[in-house]
């Protein structure tokens, strides 16, 4: 696959400031003239977002780990396909709110699937289509919840309620990333003011491609 376009993605446990912090640097790239696309995992067109639906319905407590990881990457593959894929092709910055790391993590990890096991679907769903950075918003999952608990406009979903026992390995699993793909994952302190955690991803993003 020829890609001309980058493609950025934004890791990290539930309530890091992720969504917050990439509008905003996705206003700041378009103010600097370029063709920016922001989607997000799951979900970013049709098919997947039905897809999230599922996956996230507090009803869905029966939910296998291996359904749960299938899924997600079935969403992932029709994403890349239909939006992501193509926006590369022409020359996009591609801003993507979670990717395979988020499966690596919550799906391989936590919920104990195993990183390599779960990565090998995902390869099929992603062939060859990795990010060309990372960003990892590094905060105590503890934290990152209390945020999403005080945030009256957000419905907690089925992974959202899981217990901290289960965020904190997610966190662990981040952690094994981290020393896995240290020259793709750069990480910022996301427990700084909304303000300083923009202006820092913003420097990363600038030291790479801007
Ligand atoms: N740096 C920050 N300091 C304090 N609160 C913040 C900060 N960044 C975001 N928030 C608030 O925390 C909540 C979660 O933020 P946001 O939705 O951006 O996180 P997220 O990483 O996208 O979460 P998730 O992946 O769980 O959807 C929101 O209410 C947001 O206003
Ligand atoms: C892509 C992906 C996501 N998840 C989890 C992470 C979150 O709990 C939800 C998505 O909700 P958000 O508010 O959009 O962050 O799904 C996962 O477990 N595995 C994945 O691959």
């Amino acid at each position: 696959m020829v890609q001309k376009g980058q493609f950025i993605t934004f890791e990290g446990p539930e309530g890091a400031g992720k969504t917050t912090v990439i509008q905003e640097i996705y206003h700041r790239l378009k103010e600097d003239g370029r063709n920016v696309l922001l989607t997000r995992e799951p979900g970013g067109i049709r098919i997947a977002e039905k897809i999230r639906t599922i996956i996230l319905d507090n009803d869905h407590q029966e939910m296998d780990a291996r359904t749960e990881a299938l899924l997600y990457a079935a969403a992932r593959r029709q994403h890349l396909a239909e939006k992501v894929i193509p926006a590369l092709h022409e020359g996009y910055t591609v801003l993507c709110d979670r990717f395979v790391d988020s499966s690596l993590a919550y799906q391989g990890y936590a919920r104990g699937l195993g990183i390599d096991e779960v990565w090998a679907i995902n390869a099929f769903a992603i062939d060859g289509v990795m990010p060309d950075l990372t960003v990892f918003f590094d905060i105590d999952p503890e934290v990152g919840l209390a945020r999403i608990a005080k945030n009256d406009q957000r419905e907690e979903n089925r992974l959202d309620n899981e217990s901290l026992h289960f965020h904190r390995n997610v966190y662990e699993g981040y952690q094994e990333l981290i020393r896995r793909y240290p020259d793709r994952i750069q990480l910022t302190d996301a427990s700084l003011p909304k303000e300083l955690v923009t202006e820092n991803v913003w420097k990363i993003i600038g030291a790479q491609f801007i």
